[in-house]
């Protein structure tokens, strides 16, 4: 692991449990206003632009998360998945690049391939997957909840494994602003586009609804039996009768979400590895994040700055 990973890890484990978010909901107007399709409503967690309806407007308000389908094309899909394959066989290497093994073979010495690798994450070196976060379908929405000016904080790949019986496979209920110390909050999404055909068989992303009005609430390692994978943290005291929705989503539909909303992903029942492409998005201020001074998170801006 590089220097830049280890002092992410330090800043997250340093934060655990003690993060509050910063939920400064001063909107900067951004992007255009056009008469036809301004909201006069208030709206906390979206910004006024033409790009959502007053429905999906309202949709994202009241739950937190936003599917757009068919977002992603088949054709980009395959040069991800090609990318992602020479990176797994080592003959694409990234200095940055964090590399993450499922906890039940993390000790075993197998030759490098797709069906070692979890997940990768700080892709933003490599030119053919960062094209995924300056796709101008991906941004138009990006921009609909952090404004024109945007970073990539953070981007991930996620392999998720055949589960080898012991529920490694799954990621616990959390929210992502654990893993950030950043904000303000409403003006963060992550977007989540599905690779292929995604349900609870292969382990879909699961939602907690409206869970986004909420606080950040204390994370820590879920006693699972079986293993739990490093950094995989979750919430300890979500109410196990709120409402979880499964998300099934097709190859190229994406999710937009807050980084407050509760979500997680079940095991893969599968033999399949289920391939998800993610980045974090955040508004980009003069010297980075606009509220962050830990810039490790911010990469390139991936629109010009309005002046
Ligand atoms: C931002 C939005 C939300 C994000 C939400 C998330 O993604 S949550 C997850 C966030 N994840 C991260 O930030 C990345 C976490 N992963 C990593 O940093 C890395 O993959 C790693 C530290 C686990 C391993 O990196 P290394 O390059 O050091 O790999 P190496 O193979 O040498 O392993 C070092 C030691 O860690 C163990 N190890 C490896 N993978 C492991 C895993 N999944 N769970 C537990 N332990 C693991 C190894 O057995 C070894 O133990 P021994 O030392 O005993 O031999
Ligand atoms: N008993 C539990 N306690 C805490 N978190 C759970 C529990 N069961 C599931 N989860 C979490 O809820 C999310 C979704 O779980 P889900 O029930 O969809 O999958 P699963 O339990 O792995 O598989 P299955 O589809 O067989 O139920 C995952 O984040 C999982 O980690
Ligand atoms: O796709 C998944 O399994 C969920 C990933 C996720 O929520 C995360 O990495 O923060
Ligand atoms: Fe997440
Ligand atoms: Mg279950």
């Amino acid at each position: 692991m590089d220097a830049r990973a280890a002092a992410r890890l330090r800043t997250v484990l340093g934060h655990l449990g003690r993060l509050e978010p910063r939920d400064v909901v001063a909107h900067p107007t951004s992007g255009t206003v056009s008469p036809t399709s301004f909201h006069p409503q208030q709206f906390q967690f979206t910004l006024d632009n033409s790009i959502l309806s007053l429905e999906q407007r309202q949709f994202y308000e009241e739950n937190g998360y936003l599917v757009i389908k068919n977002l992603v094309s088949d054709e980009d899909i395959q040069r991800f998945r090609d990318e992602f394959g020479k990176i797994c066989r080592k003959e694409v290497k990234l200095d940055r690049l964090v590399i993450m093994k499922d906890v039940s073979i993390s000790k075993l010495q197998l030759a490098p391939s797709e069906k070692v690798v979890t997940k990768i994450q700080d892709f933003q070196e490599d030119p053919e997957l960062f094209r995924y976060c300056t796709l101008p379908q991906i941004l138009k929405y990006v921009e609909c909840f952090t404004g024109p000016n945007i970073m990539a904080m953070h981007t991930m790949l996620i392999n998720k494994p055949p589960d080898t019986g012991k529920k490694t496979s799954r990621h616990p209920l959390h929210q992502d602003l654990h893993y950030f110390p950043c904000g303000p909050s409403n003006l963060i999404v992550c977007a989540w586009t599905a690779m292929e055909h995604i349900d609870r068989n292969n382990g879909c992303l699961v939602v907690l609804p409206g869970t986004h009005k909420g606080s950040l609430k204390p994370h820590d390692y879920p006693k699972w039996e079986g293993g739990v994978n490093k950094m995989y943290h979750g919430i300890q005291d979500y109410d196990e009768n709120s409402a979880r929705v499964h998300l099934v989503m097709e190859k190229g539909d994406t999710v937009f979400f807050h980084p407050l909303l509760i979500h997680g992903s079940g095991r893969n029942k599968t033999q399949g590895f289920r391939k998800v492409g993610i980045p974090i998005a955040a508004p980009i201020g003069k010297d980075g994040c606009v509220s962050c001074s830990a810039t490790p998170y911010g990469y390139d801006g991936l629109k010009p700055k309005n002046p």
